[in-house]
């Protein structure tokens, strides 16, 4: 119920479009925090992440927390989900020999149970007031759609462990793949000019030099789009997507599959077969331009499924999109972006259950635009 709550309900196209301004107050604040950087390095895995976990904080309580203690809460709530993403992507030896799982060996459920504990606290702390109070002031945000939602059919309203836990799968679930994203696309790019030059000349020619990026643009960006798409089919942020686990003892391709067994499905490796990809290896946007442009995120062509596929698909595939879309647009279009003297990116990633670069993309922001007032 939870999932249909989101996927169909919260993530209606009304529901993304009316929280785009906040979305975009979000991006403007890195923008200008950029700005003032301008000429120096930048990590950019920690501009990714901030500006996304901005974005979500913002959606989800709004301006409500404002002040000494928004900061504070937001900074808190920042921690906690990384702290969560790290735990979460750790291999536990339980999994695999369930037998001395009660004792829990490498401390992990523990580790969880704690960081998740102080993710609800942070979680009341932002509920109560809206509760309590009974104040009826519309703040126009996901908390407020989840707290005052009431099913079509049964009439009856979220609890408060639903609320709870819905927006813990929806921040968790979109954070870390989001800003993985982004900063994979930046290495990308940086580890190909030509590349760069061709996404910042459609944006130049789409956008202009006068305005800033919308997401009413996207549409008008199919090179964007494609490097988005090639960057996620080298680099799928969730590589094993999430496990499967068959009700029934099944066949599949001649194996037999035992009920209950866990089911990793392997979309890096699909994404980088010969069988199936021309030079499998290398990035080439223009393989999502044009005909084989068809190739969308819905998960229905199952060699390429960075989002995953069937019934438990990614819940915020549209959100997500947009704001990886949206932030990598207007860096993109505002910034142009070298790495310090002498050095070059790699490609080396990190093994955990979002697909990390093992090293941070460091790079020198420097403004794009003439117009310096829209980095304001
Ligand atoms: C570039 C951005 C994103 C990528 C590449 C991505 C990718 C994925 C993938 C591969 C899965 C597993 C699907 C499967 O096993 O079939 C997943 C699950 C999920 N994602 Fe995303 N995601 C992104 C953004 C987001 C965002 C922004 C949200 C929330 C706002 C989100 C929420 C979720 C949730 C809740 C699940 C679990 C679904 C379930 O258990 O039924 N994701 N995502």
């Amino acid at each position: 119920m939870l999932r249909r709550i989101f996927v169909h309900e919260m993530q209606s196209n009304a529901n993304i479009d009316a929280f785009y301004a906040l979305r975009r107050n979000q991006v403007k604040k890195s923008i200008k925090d950029v700005y003032g950087k301008n000429g120096t390095t930048i990590d950019v895995r920690m501009l990714a992440y901030s500006t996304v976990i901005n974005m979500m904080t913002s959606m989800f309580w709004g301006g409500t927390l404002e002040g000494d203690i928004g900061a504070n809460i937001n900074a808190q709530f920042r921690d906690a989900v990384s702290e969560l993403l790290i735990i979460w992507g750790k291999p536990n030896i339980s999994d695999f020999f369930p037998f001395p799982a009660s004792f829990d060996i490498q401390g992990i459920q523990g580790d969880m149970k704690r960081a998740s504990r102080w993710m609800e606290k942070i979680f009341d702390f932002v509920i109560d007031p809206r509760t309590k109070n009974n104040t009826n002031i519309s703040n126009n945000d996901f908390l407020d759609f989840l707290l005052e939602f009431k099913d079509h059919e049964t009439r009856k309203s979220l609890s408060r462990p639903q609320i709870k836990a819905l927006s813990c799968d929806i921040v968790i679930g979109g954070t870390g793949t989001t800003s993985t994203s982004f900063e994979w696309t930046m290495a990308e790019l940086m580890l190909h000019p030509e590349v760069m030059k061709k996404t910042q000349e459609e944006l130049t020619k789409v956008v202009g030099d006068a305005n800033v990026v919308e997401e009413y643009h996207f549409h008008k960006l199919p090179y964007l789009q494609a490097v988005v798409k090639e960057t996620l089919r080298l680099h799928p942020s969730a590589p094993l997507l999430l496990p499967r686990c068959p009700s029934q003892t099944c066949t599949l391709g001649g194996y037999t599959i035992p009920k209950g067994a866990k089911v990793f499905l392997n979309a890096w490796a699909m994404h980088r077969d010969s069988q199936l990809w021309e030079n499998p290896y290398e990035f080439r946007p223009e393989r999502f331009v044009g005909d084989s442009n068809k190739l969308d995120f819905s998960g229905n062509k199952f060699h390429y499924i960075p989002f995953g596929s069937g019934r438990r698909m990614c819940a915020g595939l549209h959100l997500g999109e947009r704001m990886l879309m949206y932030t990598l647009a207007t860096f993109l279009h505002m910034f142009h972006w070298k790495v310090p003297d002498g050095e070059k990116p790699d490609t080396g990633e990190k093994f955990g259950i979002v697909l990390e670069k093992s090293t941070p993309l460091i790079v020198i922001p420097t403004p794009r635009l003439n117009n310096l007032k829209l980095y304001h």
